[in-house]
């Protein structure tokens, strides 16, 4: 039997008009994205851009080609009314008839780039109530309101994950036809673990809550939690959340010490809330030590926050040893 296409899913469930062509707009230049991607050195689009972006951050040129790529794309939709990325200082406004906002992270795990390993785009698309001018405080919604919230993960294979509220789905690209497939229907997260995911070279910059945590993980069969863990970091949340998706597990990056003003390494708007709504719709767990991610009120579009995510069960565990 042949595969459902993105366009007929979408149809078939329900989803508004005037967000499908958001995603079907995200998912067509995703494509342009892997190809660049594909051509690598071929290209000339390896390497550092040469300019930091507003986090501070080096930028790479992919970082620079993927961004302008998708703000093209999203300002030729007419029911986008603005955007928010990762890559852009401010909110940049788009169709004044618009009712959609979209964040995004055009290329998360840029450090994997140059070395030939997985990246992804992470998108968020929010409901747009406010003044026809757009401003950020349009943007400084809950999670929890996500219209819809996905990624799309350039690895061996290059796939969509998606959420529009009524569970998870995974589609892979058909390349010779350049066409999203529907390959998984109802992605679903098992309560337990026994794999997680964190950069352990950040140890000892950790609070003693994670500290423990992480050190009875370690501890396998013979410590307080009475079984074996295994251990995965990729460097790109969008793959270390895919492996989540697919085959269990927790992951964090926390709060440390070497940079106390800032809450956490990941950003509310382009990675926590939209991978959180997609974990949370696929049964999983998304937290701080504090309380749930996607309950959150934004105060600014470029916030961090530290990030628990994953198996039910486990998160749980894991904030319990920050609340002791
Ligand atoms: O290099 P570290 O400290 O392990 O951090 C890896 C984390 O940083 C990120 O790469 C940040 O994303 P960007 O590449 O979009 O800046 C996450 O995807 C990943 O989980
Ligand atoms: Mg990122
Ligand atoms: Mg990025």
């Amino acid at each position: 039997m042949s595969k459902t296409a993105l366009p007929e899913f979408l149809a078939n469930t329900a989803v508004p008009a005037d967000l499908q062509s958001v995603i079907l707009g995200l998912a067509d230049v995703s494509v342009t994205i892997s190809q660049a991607l594909a051509k690598g050195a071929l290209a000339g689009v390896l390497g550092a851009a040469g300019a930091e972006n507003v986090q501070g951050e080096d930028q790479k040129k992919l970082d620079v080609i993927a961004n302008d790529l998708i703000k093209d794309c999203l300002a030729a939709i007419p029911t986008v009314r603005g955007l928010a990325s990762e890559e852009e200082p401010d909110v940049v406004p788009c169709h004044t008839n618009g009712n959609y906002l979209v964040t995004f992270d055009p290329l998360d795990g840029s450090s994997n780039i140059d070395i030939n390993s997985m990246v992804g785009t992470i998108f968020s698309v929010l409901p747009h109530s406010g003044s026809a001018t757009v401003t950020e405080q349009d943007f400084l919604q809950p999670g929890r309101q996500q219209a819809a919230a996905g990624y799309v993960l350039y690895g061996p294979s290059v796939m969509l994950v998606l959420s529009t509220g009524k569970g998870v789905a995974m589609f892979t690209l058909d390349q010779d036809q350049n066409s999203f497939l529907l390959t998984e229907a109802d992605v679903s997260i098992p309560a337990d673990a026994n794999e997680f995911a964190i950069n352990m070279s950040n140890q000892r910059h950790w609070t003693s809550g994670m500290q423990s945590y992480i050190s009875d993980l370690l501890s396998g069969k013979d410590g307080p939690r009475g079984k074996d863990f295994n251990m995965r970091w990729v460097a790109a949340m969008v793959a270390d959340v895919h492996r989540i998706l697919c085959r269990g597990g927790v992951f964090t990056y926390p709060w440390d010490s070497r940079k106390p003003e800032q809450a956490g390494k990941l950003r509310l708007m382009y990675e926590a809330n939209p991978m959180g709504f997609l974990v949370e719709q696929a049964g999983g767990e998304v937290w701080t030590p504090e309380g749930k991610i996607l309950d959150i009120q934004p105060e600014h579009i470029h916030q961090r926050v530290p990030v628990i995510l994953g198996a039910a069960n486990e998160v749980k565990v894991c904030v319990d040893y920050h609340q002791r």
